[in-house]
C-alpha cells in the first residue's frame, strides 16, 4: 500500500533539508511526521506509542544538531522511527522489521545517523559519553554528544554507572535528554518514577525554573557572558530550591528543565542554548507516550506496540478463528503461577519491567503483594530473587532470554554459587522475530549450561511448561539447592486445552516421542513441534525417523542418549538456540565421552548474528524449519553407515 508523505514532509530527503527551513514550519513538520507514523504504523506494525512521544523532540534535534557529525544516541530504540523517516529512510520505511527489510532499531550498518546500535535498554548515556570523550581525544571540539533516554530506561543501573562517570568530566560535552513521559512499557515504577513526577509537578520548583527559562531565554543577546549567566542562574538555584538537592545536580550533571517535549519551537529555543554551554548535563522534557492518537494517549500500555491497527476508529486487528486457539506459552505462565501461588505460599513473582510482556501481571493483579516489577534492573531481579530464596521464598524470576544476557554474573555469583534454588523463567528463548539480533534469545543455552548448580528445560508444548512450573517448587527440587531454568519461547504454543493436571517431571527425564529406525531426531523445547512434521514429511518418503524431546539439557537424560546411539549412526539436534555451547554439543560431548561413533549433524542458530523476520522465516534460513530438518535427515541418508 503506497503511503504518501505529507506536502513538507515529502520534500525532506535528509536532516540538512529539514535545517533549511525556516522554524515556523517546524510544527507543521512535527505535524506530518506524526501522522506519517500513524499511517505506516497502522498498516506494516510495530513500535508506537513511543515514537509519537518524541515527533516534536525528533525535529527538534535533527534541526538544531549538525547530525551526522552530531551524535544522537536513543535509547533502546524503539522510539526511533522519526528519525529514521528523517534521514533517508522515508522511502522504504514501509518494509521496517520485516525479513530482509530496515531494522526496528537503530542500527550502525544501516545509517551514518544511528551513532549506536540499540535495542537493550539504558545503554544511550554510556555510548553518548564515550564518544563525547572519543571525539574530544580525537580532536572533534566541536562534536556534540546526545543521550535520549526515557523515565523508563533512566531505571537501569547502567543509566547511573555513567551519569556518576560523566558527573565528573568537566571537560566533556554530553547533553542527556531524559524523556519523560510516566511510562516503562507497563507504567514505570520505583522510587525514581516518584522523583521526576515530584519535580515535574512541584509549585516551587515551577516557578524558579520559570525564571531560569526567563534569564537562560535572554542569553542569546549576552554571547560570550552566555556562561556566566548559567552559573550564576544555578547559583540562584542552588541557593534557594536545589538546596533541597537535585539528584541530577547532585551527580554534578547541570539540571535544566522540566519542558514540555511538545512545544517544538521552545525546545528550539532551549536546545540552541544548551549547545553553548559546556560540560555535562541534563535536560527533563515531559512528553505523552502515544501523543496525537487518542487510543494510544488513552491506554498506552496495550499501544507500546499494538502491530496493525484501524487508524480512524483505533481497532487494533485480531486474526479471527474459527476453533479454540492455543495460548501464548507467556500466558500459561502468568496462569499457572497463580494456580502455583494459591496453592504454595512461598511463591513469588518476579519481572523487571515486563510485566505484561511476561504475563506476570496476572500474578501482579490477585496477588500484588507476592508479585514484583523492579523496573528495567535485570541483575537486581536476580539478585533480589536471590535475597529472598535465602529466606526460604520460592522464586519465579521471568526474564526474556535475551535480557539475562545482562545478569550473568548474577546467577553465577549470586544464584549458583550460593546454592539458591532459584527458578528462572526465560521467556522468548529461541528467536524473537521482528525485533531482531538485540532481542533473539539465542544464547541462553550456552551461558546457562557451564554454569554448576543449575537445572535447564525447555518444554516442547504447554502441558510441559504447567508440570516443569510445577516440579521446580516442589520441596525436594527446592532442596536440592540448584537453580532451574526454564526456557521458551515467544507465541503460542500447540495445546487449546492446555489446563491439564499437574505431574511431576523426573528431572533429566527425556521423552521418546516417535518410534523409527533410520535417523534419530533429538529436539528442546517448542521446537520439537517442527521434528514432528518433519518426521511426517520423511514417512511419506519411507524414512523412518525416530523422535526424542530432550526436556532437560542440563542434566541430559543419559540413558536415553545410550539408547539413541547404541540404535541409530545417524543423529539431528534440533534446538531453537545458537550451536556453539548448546544442547547438540552437549550431545557431542556424550557421544565423545562414551566412545560412542555417529553422524551427527547439528541444527539451530549458526555462528553468526541473524537479523529480523518472522520466526519461521528465520528458522528456514537456518535450516530448521520442519522442511529444512527433513532435507538434513534425507541428506543424510545418503551417506554410508557408521560402523557403531
Ligand atoms: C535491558 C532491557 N530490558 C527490558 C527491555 C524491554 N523494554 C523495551 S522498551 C521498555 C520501556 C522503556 O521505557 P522508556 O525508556 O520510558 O521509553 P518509552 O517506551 O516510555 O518511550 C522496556 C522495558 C529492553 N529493551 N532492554
Ligand atoms: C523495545 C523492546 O525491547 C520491547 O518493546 C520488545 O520489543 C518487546 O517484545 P515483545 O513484543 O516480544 O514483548
Ligand atoms: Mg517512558
Amino acid at each position: 500500500m503506497l503511503i504518501t508523505p505529507g506536502k513538507l514532509l515529502s520534500q525532506l530527503h535528509t536532516p540538512e533539508d529539514l535545517r533549511k527551513l525556516d522554524s515556523s514550519l517546524l510544527p507543521q513538520v512535527s505535524q506530518e511526521l506524526r501522522q506519517y507514523i500513524i499511517d505506516l504504523v497502522s498498516v506494516y506494525g510495530g513500535h508506537f506509542g513511543s515514537s509519537l512521544g518524541v515527533v516534536e523532540l525528533t525535529v527538534a534535534l535533527h534541526y538544531v544538531f549538525n547530525t551526522p557529525e552530531d551524535q544522537l544516541v536513543w535509547d533502546v530504540g524503539h522510539q526511533a522511527y522519526g528519525h529514521k523517516i528523517l534521514t533517508g529512510r522515508r522511502d522504504n520505511f514501509y518494509t521496517n522489521r520485516l525479513y530482509g527489510g530496515i531494522s526496528g532499531f537503530p542500527k550502525r550498518k544501516e545509517s551514518p545517523y544511528d551513532s549506536f546500535g540499540v535495542g537493550h535498554s539504558s545503554t544511550s548515556i554510556s555510548a553518548a559519553l564515550g564518544m563525547a570523550v572519543g571525539a574530544r581525544l580525537g580532536g572533534a571540539q566541536n562534536q556534540q554528544s546526545i543521550a535520549i533516554i526515557g523515565d523508563g530506561a533512566m531505571t537501569g543501573g547502567m543509566a547511573f554507572e555513567a551519569m556518576n562517570h560523566a558527573g565528573a568530566l568537566n571537560n566533556t560535552n554530553l547533553l542527556i535528554i531524559l524523556n519523560d513521559n510516566c511510562m516503562s512499557i507497563d507504567p514505570n515504577v520505583g522510587a525514581l518514577k516518584e522523583y521526576l513526577t515530584d519535580i515535574t509537578t512541584s509549585h516551587t520548583y515551577n516557578r524558579v525554573k520559570e525564571e531560569v527559562w526567563n534569564l537562560l531565554g535572554k542569553m542569546s543577546q549576552f554571547g560570550k557572558n552566555a556562561r556566566e549567566i548559567v552559573s550564576r542562574v544555578e547559583d540562584g538555584l542552588k541557593a534557594t530550591l536545589l538546596r533541597q538537592s537535585n539528584l541530577f545536580e547532585s551527580l554534578n550533571l547541570r539540571y535544566f528543565g522540566p519542558i514540555d517535549g511538545h512545544d517544538v519551537d521552545h525546545l528550539v529555543h532551549v536546545l540552541n542554548d544548551l549547545k553553548n554551554i559546556p560540560g555535562p548535563k541534563l535536560l527533563h522534557c515531559v512528553t505523552v507516550k502515544g501523543k496525537g492518537f487518542a487510543p494510544a494517549e488513552k491506554d498506552q500500555t496495550k499501544w507500546h506496540s499494538p502491530g496493525k491497527f484501524d487508524k480512524i476508529t483505533g481497532e487494533i486487528f485480531k486474526k479471527v478463528y474459527d476453533q479454540p486457539q492455543p495460548p501464548k506459552y507467556q500466558d500459561v505462565f502468568g496462569n499457572t503461577l497463580v494456580e502455583l501461588a494459591e496453592q504454595n505460599e512461598k511463591i513469588v513473582g518476579v519481572t523487571p519491567a515486563m510485566p505484561s510482556g511476561s504475563s506476570l501481571n496476572i500474578m501482579m493483579k490477585a496477588m500484588p503483594d507476592r508479585a514484583f516489577d523492579v523496573g528495567i534492573a535485570e541483575q537486581h531481579a536476580v539478585t533480589f530473587s536471590a535475597g529472598m530464596a535465602t529466606q526460604g521464598s520460592v522464586v519465579y524470576c521471568n526474564i526474556y532470554s535475551t535480557f539475562m544476557q545482562r545478569a550473568y554474573d548474577q546467577v553465577v555469583h549470586d544464584v549458583c554459587i550460593q546454592e539458591l534454588p532459584v527458578i528462572f523463567c526465560l521467556d522468548r528463548a529461541g528467536f524473537a522475530g521482528a525485533d531482531g539480533p538485540t532481542h533473539h534469545g539465542a544464547y541462553d543455552i550456552a551461558y546457562m549450561r557451564c554454569i554448576p548448580n543449575m537445572v535447564i528445560s525447555a518444554p516442547m508444548n504447554e502441558q510441559e511448561l504447567r508440570n516443569l512450573m510445577y516440579t521446580a517448587q516442589l520441596t525436594e527440587t527446592q532442596k536440592s539447592k540448584k537453580a532451574f531454568t526454564i526456557r521458551y519461547p515467544r507465541g503460542e504454543g500447540v495445546m487449546p486445552q492446555w489446563k491439564t493436571p499437574f505431574e511431576k517431571i523426573e528431572i533429566g527425564k527425556g521423552r521418546k516421542v516417535r518410534a523409527g529406525d533410520d535417523v534419530a531426531i533429538l529436539t528442546i523445547g517448542h521446537i520439537g513441534n517442527y521434528a514432528v512434521k518433519s518426521c511426517h514429511i520423511l514417512e511419506l518418503e519411507g524414512i523412518s525417523a525416530a523422535h526424542y524431546d530432550l526436556r532437560f539439557v542440563k542434566p541430559l537424560d543419559e540413558a536415553l542418549l545410550h539408547e539413541v546411539f547404541q540404535k541409530f549412526d545417524k543423529v539431528i539436534t534440533v534446538e531453537d538456540g545458537c550451536l556453539p555451547g548448546g544442547m547438540g554439543s552437549a550431545v557431542l560431548e556424550f557421544m565423545a565421552e562414551n566412545g560412542y561413533h555417529a553422524q551427527v549433524k547439528r541444527l539451530g542458530i549458526p555462528d553468526r548474528i541473524v537479523e529480523h523476520g518472522e520466526q519461521l522465516e528465520l528458522h528456514r534460513e537456518c535450516g530448521f524449519d520442519p522442511e529444512g530438518i527433513a532435507r538434513t535427515a534425507r541428506e543424510m541418508m545418503t551417506t554410508p553407515a557408521i560402523a557403531l
